[in-house]
């Protein structure tokens, strides 16, 4: 089986919905093992446990809905499936090949909003949207900032991204132009998916992020910054960033990154107290995820998720401050992920500065992204001891627009 050293080895076991070309129409929950994937439903049956109606579904609605004492159980049962001498026979069967499956989107997305939680990426594209303003609006360091997306163009990695249409108005132009976007680009993000419900008019609090928040996904929010600068003012992104969005089809389980967990960075302002997680008691709510954006294949950056000024447990609990409900299936990104380097920002607007100084690649230079372009993001964590946990990376390919 798996090694140690594997990234998705015994310490991170991320769900995902797989089907099999001699069954196809029969999508099934999966748990990624080393370079395989265990058919969950098939061996919790085989094992006779009482999760396997649960891990029977096609979809990971269900056992995301079902709750952290069931997500526990399941995570140790698969746990023991894969590595107890006893199990590892009778789960041997329900392994298959990565490359034998075809994988979906593994859950039907509720509600899909966005943030913007990275001080180095707002202090960026503030300088390079709005040159004569100050970089971060007065809110930026009072609450976690975020928009409304569009859950219906959720797609999973390996989905092709048609470029979009629309209006721009250069600086140049009297009127609006229409047509393909000239400037598409890419955002570094991680995905945070809601498993438990929670009741409309009452808020979700920091302690209970834990019992809501059932995984992490790398996301890349595809960003069309012409049609974006031109539509945004004065209510936020639209069609710029609804066009498509795309996640990793892997759910890494929130405790498999326990060993990952670090302080944010140290707060400017003292935060309201619904805010607040330097109180006693509040697990520390920063991830070190470690990111790379590769185009073609090349390097183009690596983002350090620690380095993000709002956690995940602020956002959830902004979002859910005024009483609004969560749904299971809602879907938060992070907001693009950006370091204090220019080797560590996660998307194109900044590191060509707005085009300005564009990327020189093996392949030709580039400012934004051109049609049959490939991005792909990977990710990993400290996982227990010396191991390590990968995040499933997420792929799209630009394809012309029709
Ligand atoms: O400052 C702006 O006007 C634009 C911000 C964004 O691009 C929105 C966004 O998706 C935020 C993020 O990913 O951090
Ligand atoms: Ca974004
Ligand atoms: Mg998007």
């Amino acid at each position: 089986m798996s090694t140690p050293d594997d990234l998705f080895g015994p310490d991170n076991l991320p769900y995902g919905l797989f089907t099999t070309a001699d069954d196809p129409g029969h999508r099934r929950v999966g748990v990624r093992y080393g370079a395989r994937v265990l058919d969950a439903g098939a061996a919790a049956a085989a094992h006779g446990s009482p999760h396997a109606e649960l891990l029977r579904q096609p979809s990971l609605n269900p056992l995301m809905a079902a709750g952290r004492h069931v997500w526990q159980a399941v995570r140790g049962a698969l746990r023991s499936w894969l590595t107890d001498e006893a199990h590892r026979e009778a789960t041997e069967r329900h392994l298959i090949p990565l490359d034998e499956v075809t994988l979906h989107l593994p859950f039907e997305v509720a509600d899909y909003v966005d943030f913007y939680a990275s001080e180095h990426h707002a202090t960026n594209v503030g300088r390079i949207f709005r040159p004569d303003g100050d970089a971060l609006t007065p809110n930026w360091k009072h609450l976690p900032i975020g928009y409304h997306g569009r859950a219906g163009t959720v797609v999973v990695s390996g989905t092709p991204v048609v470029r979009p249409q629309g209006q721009r108005k250069p600086p140049s132009e009297p009127l609006p132009l229409f047509g393909p976007s000239q400037r598409l680009d890419i955002e570094a993000e991680v995905g945070f998916v809601v498993g438990t419900p929670s009741a409309q008019g009452t808020a979700v609090g920091l302690p209970d992020f834990r019992d809501h928040v059932f995984g992490v996904t790398l996301l890349n929010d595809w960003s069309a910054r012409d049609l974006q600068a031109w539509e945004y003012v004065p209510l936020g992104p639209f069609l710029g960033k609804s066009f498509a969005t795309s996640v990793s089809p892997w759910i890494t389980p929130l405790e498999a990154l326990d060993a990952a967990r670090v302080a944010p960075p140290s707060r400017d302002f003292p935060l309201l107290p619904y805010l607040d997680d330097s109180a006693d008691g509040i697990a520390p709510g920063g991830l070190d995820l470690r990111i790379t954006v590769r185009l073609n294949g090349h390097t183009i950056a690596e983002p350090p998720f620690s380095a993000m000024y709002w956690t995940a447990a602020q956002q959830l609990a902004h979002m859910t401050v005024n009483g609004a409900s969560l749904r299971t299936g809602d879907l938060y990104g992070s907001g693009t992920v950006s370091g204090p380097e220019h080797s560590q920002r996660g998307c194109l607007l900044e590191l060509t500065w707005g085009g300005r100084e564009p990327l020189v690649l093996p392949d030709g230079k580039r400012a934004f992204l051109e049609d049959g372009d490939e991005v792909s993001l990977s990710a990993w964590a400290p996982g227990p001891g010396d191991t390590r946990i990968g995040l499933g990376d997420v792929t799209g390919r630009v394809a012309p627009p029709r």
